[in-house]
C-alpha cells in the first residue's frame, strides 16, 4: 500500500465526528485490499474493528486510532487539500489513520502469535466516540487485554518518540454557556439587556478562576475558543453564545472549576439581568499510561535506536483516556516537526514519520507478543 497516496487521500476528505462516511468507505476499501486470510471486520456506527487472528493466540493486543477532522478552514496550500470546505484534519487524524492501515496491512501479511485488534474509532474531537464505542457488542466481543495509540506532535523532531509513565493527558470538559437578555436599538442600551457586554464581562472575570482560585501548584486551563451573538452593528444583541473548554490534571481541580464558572455564570445572570444555561458537553477521562506497559516500549525503543525522550504531561485531551481507564496501556507522541501546531490551519506534519511509526508499532506489536 502507499502510504503517502492513502494519508493524501484521507487529508481531502476530512468528516466531523460521527459523519466519518467517506473516511470509512475509503479505510475499508483498503482493508479489503489486504490479504483477507487472517482478517474479520466489523463496523461500529462510523468506525471500523478489525482483528488479525494471530498464530498462537494467548492475548488480544489492542491498536487505535481516531478517524474525524476538525471545522477548520485549511490553510496549508496543500495540492491535496480538504475538499470539504471549512473542515480539516489538523490534529492529525489522517497520519493516525494511515499508520494503523500500515500496521494492518502488515500484519495481514505476517500475523504474530497473538490476535491483534486494530480500531478505528470516530468522533474524537466531540462528542467522544471511545465511550460509546467501549460500551458497544461490537467492541466487547474483541476486548484487547492490552492497547495502545498515538498521537502527533508538531514540536517533535520527524520520527521521534515522547513518552511518560503515568499521566500523559488531562481531564476535559467542553462547556457552552447561552445568555438571553432583552435585544434593542443600539441608541438605548437604558431600555435593553445587552448580551455583548454580559458575554465579554464573563470571560473577563472567569480569567481569576485559574489564576485566583486555583491552587497555583495544581495545572489547569479554562480556554474560550468562541463567542456568537448579536444579529447586526446597530442592534443590541439579544442573545449570545460562549463555547470553550477546561481542563485540569487532577479531576477534584475540574470540579472545583466547574463550581467557580457556575458562581460567576449567577452573577452574570443578577448582574445584566439575563437567563443563563450552562452545557458541559463531551468530558474526557485523563490519559494515565500503565507503567509496565509503557516501560516495556520505552525499553524496546531504547534496543531498537528508534530516537525517545520522556516528556511531561500536556493539558491536551483524548477520549482514548477511556480505553486506558478500563485496559491497560498507554499513549505516545510522535513527532513530525511542524511549525504550526495542532488545531492550526497550517498544520504541516513531516509525512516521513508514517514510515517511522508503522516500523514502531508494528515491532512492539511483534514485540508485545512475545511477553505473557
Ligand atoms: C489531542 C487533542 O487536541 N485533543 C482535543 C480533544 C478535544 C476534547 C473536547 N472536544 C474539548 O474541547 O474539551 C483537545 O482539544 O485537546
Amino acid at each position: 500500500m502507499d502510504l503517502i497516496e492513502t494519508r493524501r487521500a484521507l487529508h481531502r476528505i476530512p468528516e466531523l465526528g460521527f459523519n466519518e462516511v467517506k473516511t470509512q468507505s475509503l479505510l475499508l476499501n483498503k482493508i479489503r485490499q489486504m490479504p483477507q486470510e487472517h482478517l474479520e471486520i466489523k463496523t461500529w456506527r462510523t468506525g471500523i474493528l478489525v482483528k488479525v487472528t494471530g498464530t498462537n493466540p494467548v492475548k488480544t493486543i489492542g491498536y487505535r486510532c481516531d478517524i474525524d477532522g476538525l471545522p477548520i478552514y485549511e490553510e496549508t496550500g496543500y495540492s491535496f487539500q480538504s475538499e470539504h470546505e471549512g473542515q480539516m484534519h489538523a490534529c492529525g487524524h489522517d497520519f493516525h489513520m494511515t499508520i494503523a492501515l500500515g500496521i494492518l496491512d502488515k500484519l495481514s501479511h505476517q500475523p504474530v502469535k497473538d490476535n491483534v485488534v486494530v480500531i478505528f474509532q470516530p468522533a474524537e474531537e466531540g462528542p467522544g466516540g471511545a465511550r460509546p464505542m467501549l460500551e458497544s457488542e461490537a467492541f466487547k466481543a474483541w476486548r484487547p487485554d492490552v492497547i495502545f495509540a498515538l498521537h502527533i506532535a508538531p514540536e517533535y523532531p520527524t520520527g521521534m518518540v515522547a513518552v511518560k509513565k503515568g499521566l500523559l493527558f488531562a481531564n476535559t470538559s467542553e462547556l457552552f454557556i447561552d445568555l438571553k437578555g432583552k435585544g434593542g436599538h443600539a441608541a438605548y442600551p437604558h431600555l435593553a439587556n445587552d448580551m455583548v457586554v454580559a458575554a465579554s464581562a464573563f470571560v473577563t472575570q472567569i480569567q481569576s478562576i485559574v489564576a485566583r482560585r486555583i491552587n497555583p501548584l495544581d495545572s489547569a486551563v479554562i480556554t474560550i475558543g468562541k463567542i456568537s451573538g448579536g444579529t447586526k452593528q446597530n442592534i443590541i444583541a439579544e442573545e449570545a453564545r460562549i463555547e470553550g473548554t477546561i481542563r485540569a490534571l487532577d479531576p477534584k481541580t475540574m470540579a472545583d472549576i466547574k463550581k467557580h464558572i457556575e458562581s460567576h455564570v449567577a452573577g452574570i445572570e443578577a448582574s445584566y439581568q439575563c437567563e443563563a444555561s450552562i452545557d458541559y458537553g463531551a468530558n474526557y477521562y485523563q490519559v494515565y499510561n500503565e507503567h509496565k506497559l509503557t516501560e516495556s516500549f520505552i525499553n524496546f525503543c531504547k534496543e531498537n535506536n528508534f530516537p525517545l525522550t520522556i516528556c511531561s504531561e500536556a493539558m491536551t485531551g483524548e477520549d482514548f483516556g477511556y480505553f486506558l481507564k478500563e485496559i491497560p496501556g498507554f499513549m505516545f507522541w510522535l513527532g513530525v516537526d511542524s511549525e504550526a501546531g495542532l488545531h492550526a490551519a497550517k498544520l504541516m506534519p513531516h509525512e516521513e514519520a508514517i514510515g517511522h511509526a508503522v516500523d514502531i508499532v508494528s515491532g512492539f506489536i511483534r514485540y508485545q507478543s512475545r511477553q505473557v
